[in-house]
């Protein structure tokens, strides 16, 4: 071996507009989620796909709803986590690895998500049947469709989890749609799309569908 052959390519230098595009995406995304009160108390992560091999993320334990661009980190797809990053990088990153078109991922903690994932762990998902709202997501055309939003136990382990998760998003299920998103028990929701926009649309609609979902418990109680 000579001394070039041991020489690192250089890391992918991103367009500086596509990077400011990214950012400027994450940093709106967090500030929408925040006037929700989707993201309480420094709750949620947000990433938007720069290009192929980077993506731009939150900085762990930040207000989401009070982010600038300084609180969003440039993260290679294929290497750990970068120092700062949001604790559940791993998440992000096993999405993007597995699926090229996803362009953005949001997460939040709404008390809906949050309620919905820990009274339906034990089902393994929540089957979304019925609703209007359901077309706001990707492929979905009828209201008489069925969308099924897998349910993880939660676990502070945030890699062993992208593990578990991929594992399962690798098996479809047959006559339902799956869901743009999935939830984490008594944690809350990641969403996402293949754009920064369609992200933000999945997200919407499946918090207030689950809003709906608990409003209709209580009213058949
Ligand atoms: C403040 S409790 C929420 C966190 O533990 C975590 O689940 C979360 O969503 C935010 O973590 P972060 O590291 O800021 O991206
Ligand atoms: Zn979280």
């Amino acid at each position: 071996m000579n001394a070039l052959s041991s020489v690192q390519p250089a890391p992918p230098v991103s367009d500086a507009s596509a990077v400011a595009t990214a950012v400027a995406a994450v940093v709106a995304a967090g500030r929408s989620a925040a006037l929700r009160g989707w993201v309480p108390a420094t709750s949620g992560n947000f990433s938007v796909r720069i290009d192929a091999e980077t993506v731009a993320l939150t900085r762990s334990g930040v207000d989401k709803g009070r982010l600038t661009p300084d609180d969003v980190l440039i993260q290679p797809v294929d290497a750990p986590p970068v120092a700062r990053a949001s604790a559940e990088t791993p998440l992000h990153l096993g999405l993007y690895r597995a699926r090229p078109e996803i362009g953005a991922i949001f997460h939040t903690h709404s008390p809906a998500a949050s309620v919905i994932g820990a009274g339906l762990l034990a089902e393994g998902a929540v089957r979304i049947s019925g609703w209007e709202l359901q077309k706001a997501l990707a492929s979905v055309r009828t209201h008489e469709a069925t969308v099924e939003v897998p349910i993880f136990a939660n676990d502070q382990d945030t890699a062993a989890l992208a593990e578990r998760i991929a594992e399962r998003q690798a098996q479809p299920v047959a006559g339902v749609v799956a869901a743009p998103g999935y939830l984490l028990a008594g944690h809350g929701l990641y969403a996402w799309g293949a754009t920064a926009a369609e992200a933000e649309r999945h997200l919407e609609a499946l918090e207030v569908l689950f809003a709906q979902i608990l409003a209709l418990k209580q009213f058949a109680a």
